[in-house]
């Protein structure tokens, strides 16, 4: 039940890559909304046949925090005043009949509601604030490996549904350790943003760059067959050899292209096959593209 109620990977995933599943989508919030009214009524059950002398109010909050939690703060408002208006419904039924204290009660307790509503909204806010960060690598405001893994593994996942291949760019600059040692930390930065800047113009919007690490950076290139990611590695160094010049630096870069026609088990082995085809440029004189398939129906894997 937790993972139906309360998801923010769910939400991660959605906020960023909004992973095809609008069916699966539907039947939750079908499910959540039944949930809720189901709730509201055990509820307002309790409360009737407990009677006046026992206080359930606490246990409408429940309902109040899934619609909150589902479809945000006006809603929940909405849901606690609905809540109040139940419970003194249901005292009405039980004890016939208004006094100044219930209706001083009933105000009381929507206002508790609603502040609870409030709380909880901003905890929700704070908590995708974080989460944002915790993907996100500061110095280029590219996503980091973190990212780069969870996106890569919805990639899989795709893949095996719908049998698209799938390439992974990896790239590492070569001797830009020259670039801070010349132009000091700052000017090795600059690089570096000016890189994830570059590829950020240059790819698609279904491709996802990420940081991977220091002076490492990874494209994932979905549905990209092997003429594709070879030829999107060819322009990527392209572009960024012209980006260097531009920058006045020494600068080339090695790029790995991996492309997977079968999914491996976990996308950390995409990372790894790229970053070793990446490791081949670098021992054979770097500045250069290595892009080689694994699991081709034509060929052998590489
Ligand atoms: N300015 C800056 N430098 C960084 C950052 N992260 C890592 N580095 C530096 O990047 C360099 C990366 O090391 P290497 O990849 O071995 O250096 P390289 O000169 O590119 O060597 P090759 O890859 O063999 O060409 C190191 O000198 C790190 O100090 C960063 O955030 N900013």
């Amino acid at each position: 039940m937790k993972s139906l109620l309360f998801r923010p990977e769910a939400e991660l995933g959605a906020m960023h890559w909004a992973p095809d599943g609008q069916d699966s989508g539907r039947w939750q919030r079908v499910l959540r909304a039944g949930l809720i009214t189901l709730l509201i009524a055990g509820i307002a059950w309790l409360d009737f046949v407990s009677g006046p002398d026992v206080h359930l109010f606490v246990f409408y909050l429940m309902p109040i925090l899934l619609v909150t939690n589902g479809l945000g703060q006006v809603a929940g408002i909405l849901m606690s005043i609905l809540c109040v208006a139940c419970n003194v419904a249901i005292a009405w039924f039980v004890n016939p009949g208004f006094a100044v204290p219930d209706l001083v009660t009933a105000a009381a307790r929507l206002l508790m509601s609603v502040l609870v509503v409030i709380a909880w909204g901003r905890l929700q806010t704070m908590g995708r604030a974080l989460a944002e960060l915790s993907l996100t690598d500061p110095l280029t405001g590219l996503q980091n490996r973190r990212a780069c893994v969870l996106r890569g593994d919805v990639e899989l996942a795709r893949m095996r549904r719908s049998g698209e291949c799938l390439s992974l760019m990896y790239i590492d600059l070569d001797n830009f350790k020259s670039v801070n040692d010349s132009h000091g930390h700052k000017g090795g930065d600059r690089v570096l943003r000016a890189t994830a800047e570059g590829l950020r113009e240059f790819l698609r919007r279904s491709d996802l760059a990420v940081r991977i690490g220091g002076d490492e950076f990874a494209v994932i290139l979905p549905a990209t067959g092997r003429d594709g990611g070879r030829r999107l590695g060819e322009e990527v160094r392209s572009c960024l050899r012209l980006l260097y010049i531009k920058e006045g630096v020494a600068v080339t870069a090695s790029v790995g292209v991996a492309t997977f026609y079968t999914a491996p088990e976990s996308f950390e082995e995409v990372l790894h096959f790229s970053d070793q085809l990446m490791y081949q440029i670098k021992r054979n004189g770097k500045d250069g593209v290595l892009q080689r398939d694994v699991g081709h129906p034509m060929t052998a894997s590489a």
